[in-house]
């Protein structure tokens, strides 16, 4: 691989990203679409590139793999000057993902995702294992999408297969831009976790580009606020981005939710969650109702991930578990926030939402109470601290 990884004692694969006075004219232009643009992505770290639209975002990304080469400026990755690389060479070791997967229509889910491997000369058996195994991180099952087509997905099984080809090669570098931004809001919160889940394993460096605040202040290690030019506007963590805007225009981009995004800066993993009494299917009704009373169960379906809820009444009288309660409905993850398990429980008749581990395995539950709690015990945090949520009061107006 032309790009060197770090070492891996320390879970990270990713390599640092430098760019150095970078700047971009686009021929035929008087003014730069990127403008000495420097900044440092530490390795293994996510990074997203935040800002209005013709901010020079995907411009400022596009350099970094050379599908648009700087006018002026460096960049290095891994310590090695990227114009000094061969483009090609560069692109297999920088995996890329945009919007609406950028598949290859007439090529199935096993050929798109094979297409870098292939290149890199693996052999027939490497790169069917691989496959499979990417399908299954991006949670589908191989059996049934390997040999469909792009037109046989519906969008968000095209952005999974769009990461699975990003990450086919195992690149220390992942490049993705807007790349849930074509999927619906709920579709759009699950692509997220499963990125960060994965994230959590494979520790690239990933830069991500987007529009939405909201979705740089969930995903992101550090966040770059970009302005006209691609101009660093600010470029901290999304907790210090919060609490302390650099200035009206950050403040601004921020908007009015800005206090509602707390819930988005703590996970559920950060919280404790409630258990409730499990069965799997095959198991005894009898024995799961008397484990149950008066509360809720939950019944698993045979790799352990939630299947539906069910409370005594559901199992009066019948003999098998299978079938029997309500479909659980939108699941949340330890990496989701809590602004998404807000949401889930808002959509459950029981106040609750399943919250599932790796491979969607049942993990435990997070209740209204839960957050109730958890929501008072921030502001009361926040009370005495009028920096936080808040655009700097010195600089506003009264
Ligand atoms: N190939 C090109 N030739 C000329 N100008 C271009 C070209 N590509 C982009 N631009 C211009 O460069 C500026 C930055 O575009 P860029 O796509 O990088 O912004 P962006 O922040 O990613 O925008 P968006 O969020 O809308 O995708 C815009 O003014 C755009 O019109």
């Amino acid at each position: 691989m032309s790009v060197e990884k770090s070492t891996p004692d320390n879970g990270i694969s990713g390599v640092e990203i430098v760019l150095d006075h970078v700047s971009k004219t686009y021929p035929g232009q008087s003014e730069p679409a990127v403008a000495d643009v420097s900044l440092t992505i530490p390795a293994g770290e996510f990074v997203v590139f935040v800002g209005p639209s013709g901010s020079g975002k995907t411009t400022t990304m596009r350099m970094i793999n050379r599908l648009i080469e700087p006018t002026s400026g460096t960049i290095t990755i891994g310590g090695r000057d990227a114009l000094s690389i061969d483009p090609n060479k560069l692109r297999q070791s920088i995996g890329y993902a945009i919007q609406q997967g950028g598949l290859f229509p007439h090529m199935t889910v096993a050929q798109n995702i094979a297409v870098v491997p292939k290149l890199l000369k693996w052999d027939r058996k490497r790169i069917a294992d691989r496959v499979e195994e990417l399908l299954d991180t991006v949670g589908l099952d191989s059996a049934e999408f390997a040999d469909r087509f792009p037109r046989q997905l519906s969008g968000g099984q095209q952005q999974r297969v769009g990461v699975a080809r990003a990450l086919a090669a195992d690149p220390p570098v992942l490049l993705m831009d807007e790349p849930f931004g074509a999927v619906d809001p709920i579709t759009r919160g699950l692509l997220q976790d499963e990125l960060m889940q994965i994230q959590a394993e494979v520790r690239k460096t990933i830069v991500f580009v987007t529009h939405d605040f909201s979705e740089a202040v969930k995903l992101g290690d550090k966040i770059a606020v970009l302005g006209q030019r691609s101009s660093v506007l600010q470029y901290d963590s999304p907790e210090a981005i919060l609490a302390n805007p650099a200035d009206e225009t950050v403040a601004g981009f921020i908007g009015q939710g800005a206090s509602l995004q707390q819930l988005n800066l703590l996970k559920v993993r950060d919280i404790d969650l409630e258990q409730r009494p499990t069965a799997h299917e095959n198991d005894s009704v009898a024995e799961f109702a008397a484990r149950i009373g008066n509360d809720w169960g939950i019944i698993l379906d045979a790799r352990d991930r939630p299947v539906r809820w069910t409370d005594r009444k559901h199992l009066a009288g019948v003999s098998s578990l299978r079938g029997i309660g309500l479909p659980v409905g939108e699941l949340v993850s330890t990496s989701s926030t809590l602004q998404d398990a807000l949401e889930a429980i808002l959509a459950e008749r029981n106040a609750s939402a399943v919250v599932t581990a790796a491979r969607g395995r049942y993990h435990g539950v997070v209740t209204i109470e839960t957050l109730i709690e958890t929501i008072r015990s921030l502001r009361e945090q926040h009370e005495d601290d009028p920096a936080i949520f808040e655009p700097d009061p010195s600089e506003s107006p009264t």
